[in-house]
């Protein structure tokens, strides 16, 4: 029997990827365990540092890579997934590695542009940002739009100077990522590493609106999945709400969200109590137990502390559609894990 979380029990077809497999009582591996990657999910990885949020966000960008019909994407703030180009034997896994990515700056609505370089909407310079932003579509647009604007000079001012910051980020180009950039059947990893939070945020926003947006107009054939690691720097960021319009309305266009934290309790409630799946690593913080206790469905008849696994890689899956909780042992990697923690003993190794 092939046990599918994500899946109910009338649907027997479609693709799946092997993600692990159930742990039995005394800690022997039981059946194999998938998930269904046919139809859309908001999916919830979290776990404290290094119990294998990361690994398990690889074995999923794994198993898209190979599926049908899917536009894998992923966020990658740490610059450790180009490993999924590294060999995976004979079957390779497809991957584009965007290192530069950037954005048009047409993809952010005006509430984002002010929200990116925290001017308020309501003041003068945040105004007139929001009206360059509406009526323009380049960033020199912007500011021709700015200066020429019947304001205050103090407004003008603060408003390029805002908008100056935002440019010297160098994430803005009107030729950024777009929607055939992201609609192929390979995982398209857009590396993020070394960007400040707000010019990561931007990438992100633009990213999420992009496939939301795409998928609404018809504009992309495959079900596109956005992976996002390190997911609580994108939710207290501009990104957050474009992250949660897919969470509670991804569904019917078809689009799908992995999101990886190691602090739950700092993601929005939405973020759990949207996700039909939860993979929990082990977690101790009393915040973060809670909000996973709070997002808990109702089914559960036993505290999640009680069941924390405690070995790297081992996890609770929580799943809605069959309204079951059990314990599992993620797979290994099929490429090279690329977070690694860097030993001392790596440097100098003992004699
Ligand atoms: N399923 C697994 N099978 C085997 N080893 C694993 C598995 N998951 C994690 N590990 C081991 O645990 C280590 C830490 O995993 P990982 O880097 O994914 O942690 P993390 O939770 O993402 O941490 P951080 O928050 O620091 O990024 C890995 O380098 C790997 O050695």
């Amino acid at each position: 029997m092939t046990f599918v979380i994500g899946r109910d029990a009338e649907r027997t077809s479609g693709a799946v990827g092997h993600l692990g497999n159930y742990r039995a009582l005394d800690g022997s591996a039981g059946a194999q365990f998938h998930l269904d990657l046919d139809g859309p999910h908001a999916v919830s990885i979290v776990g404290k540092r290094g119990y294998g949020k990361s690994f398990t966000l690889g074995v999923i960008a794994e198993a898209l890579a190979r599926a049908p019909g899917v536009a894998p994407v992923l966020i990658d703030p740490m610059g450790v997934f180009d490993t999924l180009e590294e060999s995976a034997g004979d079957d390779a896994v497809s991957v584009t590695v965007l290192e530069r990515p950037s954005v048009n700056p047409e993809t952010l609505d005006p509430r984002s542009w002010c929200a990116l370089v925290g001017l308020d909407p309501e003041s003068g310079a945040g105004g007139l940002l929001w009206r360059a932003a509406q009526e323009t579509a380049t960033l020199e647009a912007m500011r021709a739009h700015i200066d020429s604007a019947d304001a205050p000079r103090s407004d003008v001012r603060a408003a390029n100077n805002h908008l100056n910051l935002a440019s010297s980020w160098g994430v803005f180009e009107s030729d950024g990522v777009a929607v055939p950039d992201l609609s192929g059947s390979d995982v398209t990893v857009i590396d993020v590493s070394g960007m400040d939070a707000a010019p990561m945020n931007a990438i992100c926003r633009g990213v999420a609106e992009t496939l939301y947006g795409a998928r609404v107009t018809d504009s992309i054939e495959r079900l596109p999945w956005l992976m996002v690691d390190e997911a609580h720097t994108f939710f207290d960021g501009v990104a957050g709400p474009a992250l949660e319009t897919i969470l509670t309305r991804g569904r019917a266009p078809g689009v799908s969200l992995v999101m990886a934290t190691q602090r739950p309790g700092s993601v929005p409630e939405v973020g759990l109590s949207q996700s039909d799946i939860i993979l929990s690593h082990r977690l101790t913080s009393r915040a973060d137990l809670e909000a996973l206790e709070r997002a808990r469905p109702t089914y559960m008849n036993t505290t999640l502390e009680n069941r924390m696994p405690d070995a790297p890689g081992d996890v609770v899956v929580i799943d809605d559609a069959t309204e079951t909780t059990h314990a599992g042992r993620i797979r290994p990697r099929e490429t090279p894990h690329g977070g690694e923690s860097p030993r001392a003993s790596d440097v100098f190794p003992a004699e």
